[in-house]
């Protein structure tokens, strides 16, 4: 953990003012290492590979500590990637060819939400056999008729076939009886003190008789491969004959929570803090996509996070906390312990900006979450979201904009995150939305992407939604 921690109390407007004083002073906007010197000079030895080479430092004839801090923040600075550009890198990572999730196949009770690996065929017609759409009495030719009196055709009787003048009592989605004309509903129909049935209004030739093959015939594609498996889903695959799908599999996910400050129960108390990203990620990485295998608590021990991360089988590990470059930020020296790839390292966009994404091995990748905890919420959807969708096969989201009530205070270089709630047409920004603060995005329908030098009043932004907004708690959570 980083000594820096007394922004808790300041709202967002705050924030910013301190954020521009903070630029100006800096002169470039970068958040300085304790030491002055970037991640990858603090740490030397086996380095993990850069996304961007670095620009050449001053010599060390010329570097005082002053220009060594400038030259340093600019380097690191120049190394971040701009949000757009984070977020394509993430959904790439995931498709090169080793990282693709091989299919398997799940039982209809396990596949709501998954991606279908092969196009849904119809195992067989549907409806499978000429059915009743009606309650009331197949009938065969022009009435009146002659009613039977075997009772009602229900359920999966087998029907007798009507000879021209008759009519059996049928119930909806009873086999219809061959030679039968048209189904006459019960309303429609009246009995005379003979016991003959007549028609109140005019009928069709095939009225209310659902024919085999209406909705498809056995071999035609009803979903192309691709399609993500809702409750919907479900219901046409076992209509249509299927106990098992074939789907892409949820991406697994380990999280591993570091911090030695960290509580798991009761209140905060002598400089400890309660857990937040613990309860918070599981479940969000779930509504993902992700099925999450462990969620581990490792406090600041380098060791600990080596042999986690070399242990783990996931396709995707999240860390939490420690990206930073203070005396117990384990995550880099640790990425070039184990020779990873640094795909990002670094952000433009606030909260968040120290988040990361390695390859660890040609199908495992490593995303590292700032702390803070809206920070890490920014790096959740900056570089897991895509990455796991990716994984998952599932398609991208709709881009959407909409316009802002109030104006949107931007970061001079890089893009915000800003929780918002969705109020008629418009998205209104939200206080707490500083990088430590639950508070704004625990109300929030959706973030704001602010582009920077922030957004006008009525200004449209684009929204990345979260899971829960739309689809309600229970239908995301799967
Ligand atoms: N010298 C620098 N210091 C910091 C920089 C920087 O560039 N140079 N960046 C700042 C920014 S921005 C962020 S964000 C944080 C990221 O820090 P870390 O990822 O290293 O995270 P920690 O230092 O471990 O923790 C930061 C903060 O968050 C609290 N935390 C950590 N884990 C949890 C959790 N599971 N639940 C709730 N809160 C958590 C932790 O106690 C700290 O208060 O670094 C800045 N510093
Ligand atoms: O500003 Mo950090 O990026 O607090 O999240």
């Amino acid at each position: 953990m980083t000594a820096r921690g007394t922004r808790q109390g300041l709202d967002a407007e705050d924030l910013d003012v301190e954020e521009a004083l903070a630029l100006v002073k800096d002169g470039n906007g970068t958040a300085r290492p304790a030491d002055g010197r970037s991640p990858a000079q603090r740490e030397g030895g086996g380095h993990a590979t850069s996304p961007s080479s670095p620009s050449p430092s001053p010599s060390s004839s010329t570097r005082t500590p002053e220009t060594a801090h400038r030259a340093d923040a600019a380097e690191h600075r120049h190394q971040e990637t701009s949000w757009p550009e984070a977020r394509k890198i993430a959904a790439r990572a995931a498709r090169s060819g080793a990282a693709r999730l091989a299919p398997v196949s799940v039982t209809l009770g396990d596949a709501l939400g998954l991606v279908l690996a092969a196009p849904l065929t119809a195992l067989t017609d549907l409806p499978s056999f000429d059915t009743s759409a009606m309650d009331g009495w197949a009938v065969a030719g022009p009435g009146p008729w002659h009613v039977r009196e075997e009772g009602v055709l229900a359920g999966s009787a087998t029907p007798v076939s009507l000879a021209d003048g008759e009519a059996v009592r049928i119930a909806t989605g009873a086999r219809i009886p061959p030679d039968t004309t048209a189904v006459l509903r019960s309303e429609h129909g009246r009995t005379d003190d003979n016991g003959r049935l007549h028609p109140t209004r005019e009928m069709q030739h095939g009225q209310d008789i659902r024919p085999r093959g209406q909705e498809c015939r056995s071999g035609d594609q009803l979903l192309r491969a691709g399609a993500v498996v809702t409750p919907a889903v479900l219901g046409l695959a076992a209509a249509a004959g299927y106990d098992t799908l074939a789907a892409v599999p949820r991406p697994r996910v380990e999280v591993l929570v570091l911090g030695d400050e960290l509580l798991t129960e009761g209140r905060p108390h002598d400089g400890l803090i309660r857990d937040a990203l613990g309860p918070m990620l599981p479940p969000w990485l779930r509504a993902m996509g992700a099925e999450v295998t462990a969620v581990r608590r490792l406090g600041d021990d380098a060791k600990a996070l080596h042999k986690a991360i070399t242990a783990s089988g996931a396709d995707l590990i999240v860390t939490t906390g420690g990206t930073a470059s203070g005396p117990v930020d384990h995550v880099h020296p640790t990425l070039r312990r184990l020779d990873a790839e640094l795909l990002v390292d670094g952000v433009k966009v606030r909260p968040g900006h120290p988040m990361l994404l390695a390859r660890l091995k040609e199908d495992q990748h490593l995303v590292g979450l700032p702390g803070n905890p809206l920070a890490a919420v920014s790096g959740l959807l900056t570089l897991a979201e895509p990455l796991l969708r990716t994984l998952a096969a599932r398609p991208a989201p709709e881009p959407y904009a909409l316009p802002l009530r109030q104006s949107a205070h931007g970061h001079p270089h890089d893009t915000r995150l800003i929780p918002v709630v969705l109020r008629g047409d418009h998205a209104v920004p939200l206080h707490y939305n500083g990088p430590a603060m639950l508070r704004g995005i625990a109300a929030a329908d959706a973030l704001a992407v602010v582009p920077p030098g922030g957004a006008r009043a009525g200004q449209e932004a684009e929204l990345l939604d979260l899971p829960w907004a739309t689809a309600g708690i229970d239908a995301c959570f799967t």
